[in-house]
């Protein structure tokens, strides 16, 4: 485990979590992973190794799969996909709102699109909005529950690369703001330098790596320290860097280059 976590009582505490969906093998082998309150984790490995199995035994989304092992997570956990998910039927402000049962739910639908950047769009239907348009409707839907913990499988994986560095930018601003511990699954390394306190990789079901990332600032690819980091972690993965375009994604879904 991470010493950095230890003073706190984490966020998050798996210990030993076994998952496996057939006898061929375990997908989850034996995971200890904690992560404290308001800590940014991002989760990289290679393709098949387990990420979303860990992220959907968190959110208690993995019922019928066979494992065991202990899982503690906060009270109010919310999770944001590759997919908006938003229902088609519903306008923007009753989407975010879905199941919230307070008073104020429209008021506090609003402020939460506003706070994405959609503020006055609350009447809008969902296709009337573009992709990223709907991915801030997501992380706004998350959000208004105001979660201790945010489980975020790949939100951006669909987005132009534009689109996505935007939303990083508003990623991190809302997490300063609302400080929920948050585990980020993701293919692209150089995501995870950029938005995470720490990034671990994961390797045979384990953590094989845990790194914590201490870049100063501003988190640009142009620092000597990043691209450093960034060799690491696809060292740690199993992948050359070939990185010889800054601002290019470097993502670490290649399985057969990894391979190669
Ligand atoms: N519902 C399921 N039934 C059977 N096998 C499954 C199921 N879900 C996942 N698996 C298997 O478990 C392994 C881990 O899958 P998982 O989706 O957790 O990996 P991942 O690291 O998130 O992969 P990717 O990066 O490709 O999304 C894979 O071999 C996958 O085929």
């Amino acid at each position: 485990m991470a010493s950095h976590a230890r003073e706190l009582t984490p966020a998050v505490r798996v210990r030993n979590l076994h998952r496996s969906f057939n006898e061929a093998g375990g997908v989850l082998n034996g995971l200890d992973l904690d992560i404290a309150p308001g800590e940014f984790v991002a989760l990289l490995g290679r393709s098949g190794s387990g990420k979303s199995t860990l992220l959907r035994s968190l959110a208690g989304l993995d019922r019928g799969v066979a494992g065991t092992g202990r899982i503690e997570v906060p009270e109010k956990v919310s999770v944001v996909f590759q997919d908006s998910r938003l229902l088609p039927w519903k306008r923007l402000v009753d989407n975010v709102t879905l199941g919230l049962r307070v008073p104020d739910a429209a008021e506090r639908g609003s402020v939460a699109l506003a706070e994405v950047g959609l503020a006055g769009r609350e009447t809008a239907w969902p296709h009337e909005l573009s992709g990223g348009e709907q991915q801030r409707a997501s992380l706004a839907r998350s959000l208004v529950r105001e979660p201790q913990l945010l489980l975020a499988d790949e939100p951006f994986g669909a987005l132009d690369a534009l689109t996505r560095i935007r939303m990083h930018t508003l990623l991190r601003k809302l997490c300063e703001v609302h400080q929920p511990a948050v585990l980020l699954v993701t293919h692209d390394v150089d995501e995870a330098i950029v938005l995470a306190d720490r990034v671990i990789v994961l390797d045979d079901g384990v953590v094989r790596h845990d790194a914590r990332i201490d870049l100063d600032g501003r988190r640009s690819q142009a620092d000597p320290a990043f691209a450093r980091l960034r060799a690491q972690l696809l060292s740690e993965l199993g992948v050359e860097d070939d990185h010889d375009a800054p601002g290019r994604p470097v993502r670490a879904d290649l399985g057969e280059r990894a391979a190669s």
